[in-house]
């Protein structure tokens, strides 16, 4: 069920600009996926609809893409499960002082994903190390778990 996200932020419109051009989810890249992540309670929510150009066979996604945007909807959760530890409004900043970086991403494909249809990311937190934060995730099409994912994301120094 696709959650209404109308009265929510993306964490990545939270993002300062300097740090808004990533390619997959960066606000400020016109080019880019520009991937949104919610917060929704304990887990975190994206949809995505890929454009055709982006398949594997016919269709079928991409794996590049698939592991594109959860890179950026693992880093994305990383810095929303980090505000909502150390008790941070998503719902009043216009900014968040915390911004992630990949370290290790795994990505499993465990069916073929559907062109043509929306594709639904989540994230769970798995754990907060200090500057480390592990977070679980899943790739769903027409209600089918297409791929899970994995994400070390470092948290960058002030
Ligand atoms: C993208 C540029 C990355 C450069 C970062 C610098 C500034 C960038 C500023 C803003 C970024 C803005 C936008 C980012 C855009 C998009 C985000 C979407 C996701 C991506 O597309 S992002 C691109 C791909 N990403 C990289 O380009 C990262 C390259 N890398 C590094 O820049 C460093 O490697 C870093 C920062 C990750 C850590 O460096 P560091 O010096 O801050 O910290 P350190 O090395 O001490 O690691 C701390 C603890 O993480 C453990 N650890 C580290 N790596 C591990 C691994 N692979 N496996 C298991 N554990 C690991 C250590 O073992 C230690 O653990 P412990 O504390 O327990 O000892």
């Amino acid at each position: 069920m696709h959650i209404n996200t109308k009265n929510l932020k993306a964490i990545q419109d939270l993002y300062p600009d300097e740090l808004a051009h990533c390619y997959g989810c960066g606000k400020s890249n016109p080019d880019g996926f520009q991937l949104k992540t919610y917060l929704v309670g304990d887990e975190t929510i994206a949809y995505f609809t890929p454009q055709p150009k982006y398949t594997a066979l016919p269709g079928s996604v991409y794996g590049g893409l698939i592991a594109s945007i959860l890179d950026c909807h693992g880093t994305g959760s990383a810095a929303a499960f980090v505000c909502k530890n150390e008790h941070i409004s998503l719902v009043d900043a216009t900014t968040i002082p915390v911004r992630c970086v990949t370290a290790l991403l795994k990505i499993d494909f465990k069916n073929p994903t559907p062109m043509g249809v929306e594709l639904e990311l989540k994230g769970k937190l798995r754990s907060i190390e200090g500057r480390k934060i592990w977070v679980d995730m899943t790739l769903t099409a027409n209600g089918i778990i297409c791929a899970t994912g994995e994400i070390l994301a470092i948290r960058l120094k002030d």
